[in-house]
């Protein structure tokens, strides 16, 4: 199966309600979608978002990057040689992690196409059933316990907080939102580099010695402060995760090795695609550290091929975190993964499972 052509495309879905963080805030879902053609006429779709405050990535250079630097070389490359295609996509550029994402996950779709088969099934084996958290946006107290016990009344057991744009506010919102819920859910804090490393060891002393129980806290500090993250582990029991500050496997091994953080947030945007999240699963396996499998606010496209991975790696990646999809407003990809509240189903089509994508909007 040779790669002949790769055409670009964009897909906007609006969403329920405004996606808040204390980083920014976003009314619709917008993918750029990659279509690698091949000689057999098997299609292959990947998918990437713009996080430029997270990646540094844009819908404008994921595009450039690939034109410019990787289709040149992976024009009639053939599907068979899948490591030699992957080597071209992580050696050819520096950072541009989304546009190696979109790239191997279309890729990885026609791997799984050519084999006939559905990919978590060639990357081990797994269950087609997971179940994911779901974000509430940072918003006023009120709005914020409201949105909670709506998402429970959804079917919702594990809810993301956004929290980190003030630490007060933050520590009166989590109080807040634990006395609405009680323990109809389970609460993970994202703060999305919102804090200092002694306000994050201070909000955590003050939800232990309230009883306050969470699951863990994501990314408190800057992306770069991983001295930050070390003191914080060093003086609190609830767990940290790394999510901006672990993007590549060797980071990964440094946060891991000096015991900086207590779980690892795996999202493909920030790996490069599947091959490296693959071997930060394994890598995490090997510390015996959890993985929790992220998006970004991103749709279905992308969002399957790393349900595939979850499903295949499940030994390390424990904890789900791919909501993006549900809080749109409709999916426009048939097939792939089906969400139904928290529930998400993988099919049994060969590669990511995708029949048909509705309102794709051709760029040149
Ligand atoms: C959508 C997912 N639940 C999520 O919260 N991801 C964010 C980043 C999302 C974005 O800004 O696009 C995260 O984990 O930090
Ligand atoms: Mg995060």
């Amino acid at each position: 199966m040779k790669i002949t052509n790769i055409r670009f495309a964009k897909l906007v879905v609006p969403l329920i309600t405004p996606f808040k963080t204390s980083m920014r805030t976003v009314e619709n879902i917008e993918d750029l979608v990659v279509i690698i053609e091949t000689d057999t006429g098997e299609v292959g779709y990947g998918s990437a978002p713009s996080t430029p405050v997270i990646t540094g990535d844009t819908h404008e250079s994921i595009k450039a990057a690939i034109e410019l630097v990787f289709w040149p070389k992976l024009r009639s490359m053939a599907i068979e040689n899948l490591n030699d295609i992957i080597t071209i996509i992580q050696s050819s550029m520096v950072n541009n992690t989304s546009a190696k994402a979109a790239l191997e996950i279309a890729i990885y779709d026609l791997w799984g196409k050519m084999y006939k088969s559905p990919l978590n099934k060639l990357l081990g084996g797994g269950s087609e059933q997971l179940r994911t958290d779901i974000t509430i946006s940072l918003d006023p107290i009120d709005k914020m316990v409201e949105s909670s016990l709506q998402a429970i009344d959804n079917g919702f057991d594990v809810l993301k907080i956004k929290i980190g744009n003030n630490i007060s506010q933050d520590i009166d919102r989590v109080k807040a939102i634990y006395q609405a819920i009680g323990d109809k859910a389970l609460l993970r804090l994202d703060v999305n580099q919102g804090w200092t490393a002694k306000q994050t060891v201070y909000a955590a002393k003050v939800f232990e010695s309230e009883n306050i129980q969470l699951e863990l806290i994501e990314q408190p500090v800057k992306a770069d402060d991983i001295a930050g993250l070390k003191y914080i582990s060093d003086r609190v029991n609830t767990p940290i995760m790394a999510d901006e500050s672990a993007f590549s496997p060797k980071q990964v091994i440094e946060l891991l090795s000096n015991k900086c953080v207590d779980i690892i947030n795996i999202k493909l945007m920030k790996t490069g695609g599947l091959s490296n999240a693959i071997a930060i699963a394994d890598i995490a396996k090997t510390y015996q550290v959890d993985c929790m499998i992220g998006c970004m606010l991103e749709g279905s496209i992308a969002v399957a091929a790393a349900a595939h991975l979850a499903s295949a790696k499940s030994a390390a990646i424990t904890k789900i975190d791919l909501d993006g999809p549900a809080l749109g407003k409709f999916d426009p990809v048939k097939g792939g993964v089906l969400f139904d509240k928290s529930a998400i189903k993988l099919n049994d089509l060969p590669g990511l499972g995708i029949e048909s994508i509705d309102g794709l909007i051709d760029l040149k």
